[in-house]
């Protein structure tokens, strides 16, 4: 494997080593390329295994691994505050935050996975790496549907690492005016459900919004029956958000026929009532019972076991091609025959694979309907580029809402 020759800047923490640059010592070389050689050397030691090997011998190689990691986890963190240092002085950090180079670096993680773990794992743990690297500078703020424990807080996560500060909100339409005041950096908002399809309330918040989309999150949604007492004979009410009483429809029929049920603000939000009678429960995440404090009666529940939910991150700026990008365009189009053909034409005539199109009333013009389009590609780049050149000259009013990386698993 390459690696860098250049020296990492100097480190102040005594336990991680990182390349110090010394004036009259000999440089040692960077701690990657020790751990580089180290890695291989170990790997072949690794498979030629013993069937039991002794386990004080498998620790010490552990605890050897460990120091690298963490020599090389400080000396990213310094190359990364490098980086911003070479941005410049900034305003505020969101200015650092770079989406299509995350996403170009963690499709890398997946390109060089061979095994063991998996690729989600294995991105997840690059992620946290890189929010620890950019919250150095300060940590992004990031509003989303609240309370805590909500699967939009989970998406948030999944997106931008532990490292960003989550901003809990009492609706979608609240974490849309908060990104547009400038009080949080991002949104992130629930936008499609592999089983129920749009959210079009969330999609209606474009028609009026000035935001962008800067990227999308896939999320697994596990739903999971919390009640205070954890027995499902106690149980006579069940709220949760429509989208997941939706999502467990069958299941509730099979097993609470007759229990009545309340849709809520979010699931979390049904948790927090929950807990305050032995009689009610709540359908949400696992992460909503550790917070809340409630028993797991059953679950996951969900009916479908492929449930999927793609977020929105929502934001105030437009960024480069990540080199595998999505573009959401909201058309207006003419009263005029044949003008949504005119639309899609050139799109189709440039091969340019479309994921969705939607319509909905457009704000304020009677029987006027606006497309939401995703396609694939990037505004900056051809043949996207042109398609929309051509698509300009007789739309009504085409707006991009953003060129985003694809989501990374
Ligand atoms: O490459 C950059 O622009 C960085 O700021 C470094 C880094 C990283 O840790 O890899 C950190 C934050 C950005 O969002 C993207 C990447």
């Amino acid at each position: 494997m390459a690696r860098r020759t250049t020296k990492a800047p100097a480190t102040k923490q005594a336990g991680a080593k990182p390349t110090v640059a010394c004036a009259g010592k000999k440089p040692r070389p960077p701690a990657s390329q020790a751990a580089s050689s180290a890695a291989s050397a170990r790997k072949r030691t690794v498979a030629a295994k013993q069937p039991k090997p002794d386990l004080a011998d498998v620790r010490a190689q552990i605890d050897g691994i460990d120091r690298e990691i963490q020599a090389l986890i400080a000396e990213r963190a310094l190359w990364a505050h490098q980086v911003g240092k070479a941005k410049g002085k900034l305003a505020a950090a969101i200015d650092y935050y770079r989406p299509e180079r995350e996403a170009q670096v963690l499709r890398r993680v997946v390109d060089r996975n061979e095994g063991p773990l998996q690729d989600e794992v294995l991105v997840r743990l690059f992620r946290e790496i890189m929010s620890a690297c950019l919250a150095q500078q300060e940590p992004l703020k990031i509003g989303y549907l609240g309370p805590e424990g909500t699967f939009s807080q989970q998406a948030v996560h999944k997106h931008f690492g532990h490292s960003a500060k989550g901003l809990p909100l009492a609706s979608v339409e609240e974490v849309f005016d908060e990104v547009a005041a400038g009080h949080a950096d991002f949104g992130v908002v629930p936008v499609e459900n592999s089983g129920q399809g749009t959210i079009q309330s969330t999609l209606d918040l474009f028609l009026t919004s000035p935001l962008t989309i800067c990227g999308e999150v896939e999320l697994r949604v596990h739903q999971y029956l919390l009640s205070r007492t954890g027995h499902l004979g106690d149980i006579e009410r069940v709220y949760s958000h429509g989208l997941s009483l939706a999502q467990c429809k069958h299941w509730l029929r099979e097993n609470l026929p007759g229990v009545h049920k309340e849709a809520v603000s979010s699931n979390a939000e049904g948790a927090r009532r929950a807990r305050l009678s032995d009689d009610a429960a709540a359908i949400a995440g696992e992460n909503a019972a550790h917070v809340y404090g409630m028993k797991i009666v059953a679950g996951p529940i969900e009916d479908r076991s492929d449930n999927t939910t793609r977020f929105l991150v929502i934001g105030r700026a437009l960024f480069p091609p990540s080199g595998h990008d999505r573009t959401s365009l909201m058309v207006f189009i003419r009263d005029q025959p044949g003008a949504l053909y005119k639309i899609l034409e050139p799109l189709a005539r440039r091969n340019i694979s479309m994921n969705r199109i939607e319509s909905r009333p457009a704000h304020g013009k009677l029987w006027q309907y606006a497309f939401f389009i995703d396609v694939a590609g990037h505004v900056d780049e051809s043949p996207l580029k042109d398609a929309l050149s051509e698509i300009d000259d007789f739309a009504g009013d085409v707006r991009v809402l953003g060129s985003y990386p694809v989501a990374v698993p």
